[in-house]
């Protein structure tokens, strides 16, 4: 089997412990196979980008690049975050078209083409990940590296028109076609690629949704909805009941029901619609007023990024409203925590919660939604409440759906899941948990991997 060099900005490092789908994805998936893993350090140094570390944990080493202050300023903070994030969630009004950090994205992915090089053997299978990465395979094949490259896109990728805001868009979207095989979070998301890859590549499509490129030369194209490692999740869950974290939580309920939203503090969220759709349904159902908790996790995410750090004093401000107006002496409606929790702790959390607020407005994919239906008891499941626009709801139909900016809507689907009967929470869970199993983050790795390769996966 040849080796597999997975590369992503975002590297779970062992012994890291930070939110984000990708690097638990790609933990799950790489542990299971080995191979190299090679992105950022993590690091932000002083002196010039480009040092490497190595170490190896089981199968997999990992090989890791600092970045100096400005390059990351202008890489991950700039163009990655604050032009290509807010685009690919369809957020135009929070698009920053500056030029400078444009430059530092190539300057970046130039050195990752330069140490990565270097490392690559003809019969390698690489697969790079995600938007900060988009143009790594073509400057890698300048560089003379020969071997299959995949590219999978973690976030959804909008209509062309929407792309078409990006001044220049055709030199960066256009280097998507430097790769074997383009994977995608949904099918929705892969048409949406063929589009702008007809309409300004003048690429054709062909009958199994290969991009013909007028030059010669093709691109595959699919859908490959990521997955969680499931059985390790239900085990996680089951076991996590004994841990004190967990018991507190418990305890700490006095018998009312939980409900629960865990995310990165990001505006993609949709958390300032999804606390005051709680508060509206608080307002619509008063009679269920002092019997549901919510607790929003949401550890700070890119908090050097404005955007983010307004979005924090928002959520403040409107969690502290709704504690204020609906609070009684011995009950907070809302509970917000801005903290990191590890895996284990959280699947215990979802197994406690009644119900499962997931509200994006947009989300390539959400790995919490799949998360907490898979640590629910099975004998006694709660109801997942998830956002029609999440890539999540094209395999878990069987949630409530809602639209998040419909408040009325999320506010009476809460009172509906708070409420729904064990035989309608059974029904709608083993539906889900048949994707969930189903297709798996291994059974994800081998499908993208075995359309890379051309082999049966
Ligand atoms: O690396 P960060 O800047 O700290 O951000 C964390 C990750 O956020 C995004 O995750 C996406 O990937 C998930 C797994 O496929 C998916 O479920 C989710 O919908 C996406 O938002 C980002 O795309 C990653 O690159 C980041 O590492
Ligand atoms: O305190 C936290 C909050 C989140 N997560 C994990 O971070 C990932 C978030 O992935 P998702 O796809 O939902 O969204 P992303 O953050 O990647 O946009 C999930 O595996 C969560 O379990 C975590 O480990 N600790």
């Amino acid at each position: 089997m040849s080796r597999l060099v997975v590369v992503s900005n975002r590297v779970a490092v062992p012994g890291e412990n930070r939110a984000g789908g990708l690097a638990v994805g790609l933990e799950a998936a790489l542990g299971a196979r080995g191979g190299l893993w090679f992105g950022w350090s993590g690091k932000v140094v002083r002196e010039d980008s480009g040092r490497l570390h190595e170490q190896e944990a089981g199968d997999v080493k990992y090989v890791t690049m600092d970045l100096n202050r400005a390059d990351h300023d202008a890489y991950y903070n700039g163009f990655a975050n604050r032009t290509l994030w807010p685009l690919l969630h369809s957020r135009l009004d929070l698009v920053d078209y500056a030029r400078e950090t444009r430059a530092g994205y190539r300057r970046v992915n130039m050195l990752f083409a330069d140490r990565l090089a270097p490392l690559l053997r003809d019969d390698d299978v690489l697969w790079i990940h995600d938007y900060h990465l988009i143009p790594l395979a073509a400057l890698l094949r300048d560089r003379g590296v020969r071997c299959r490259i995949g590219f999978f896109l973690h976030v959804p990728m909008p209509s062309a028109d929407l792309v078409s805001a990006l001044p220049e868009h055709g030199r960066l979207f256009g280097t998507f076609f430097a790769y074997d095989l383009v994977g995608f979070q949904t099918v929705r998301d892969a048409d949406r690629f063929r589009t702008y890859a007809r309409i300004f590549g003048g690429a054709s499509v062909d009958a199994d949704g290969v991009v013909k490129l007028p030059g010669g030369g093709s691109v595959a194209v699919g859908a490959f909805p990521i997955g969680i490692d499931a059985h390790r999740i239900a085990q996680q869950s089951a076991a996590a009941i004994n841990k004190s974290a967990v018991r507190a939580l418990r305890e700490s309920l006095s018998g009312r029901r939980l409900a629960i939203g865990v995310d990165r503090l990001d505006y993609s969220k949709g958390m300032p619609e999804r606390f005051r759709a709680f508060a509206r349904f608080l307002e619509r159902h008063p009679a269920e007023r002092g019997k549901l908790t919510f607790l929003q996790i949401a550890p700070v995410s890119r908090g050097d990024v404005a955007e983010y750090q307004h979005l924090r004093d928002q959520l403040e401000g409107i969690a502290g409203h709704i504690n204020g107006t609906h609070a009684a002496p011995d009950w907070t409606p809302l509970r917000y925590v801005n903290r990191n929790f590890p895996h284990p702790t959280l699947t215990g959390f979802y197994r406690l919660a009644s119900v499962g607020l997931v509200t994006p407005l947009r989300d390539g994919m959400n790995l919490v939604a799949k998360e907490y239906v898979a640590a629910q008891d099975p004998d006694d499941p709660g109801v997942l409440v998830l956002s029609m626009l999440a890539g999540a709801a094209a395999e878990l139909d069987a949630a409530l759906l809602v639209n998040p900016y419909d408040l009325d809507g999320v506010a009476d689907a809460i009172a509906r899941a708070a409420a729904m009967p064990l035989a309608e929470r059974r029904e709608r869970w083993e539906s889900m948990m048949r994707p969930i199993t189903g297709y798996d983050i291994h059974a994800w790795c081998r499908a993208f991997l075995g359309r890379l390769t051309g082999s049966a996966g």
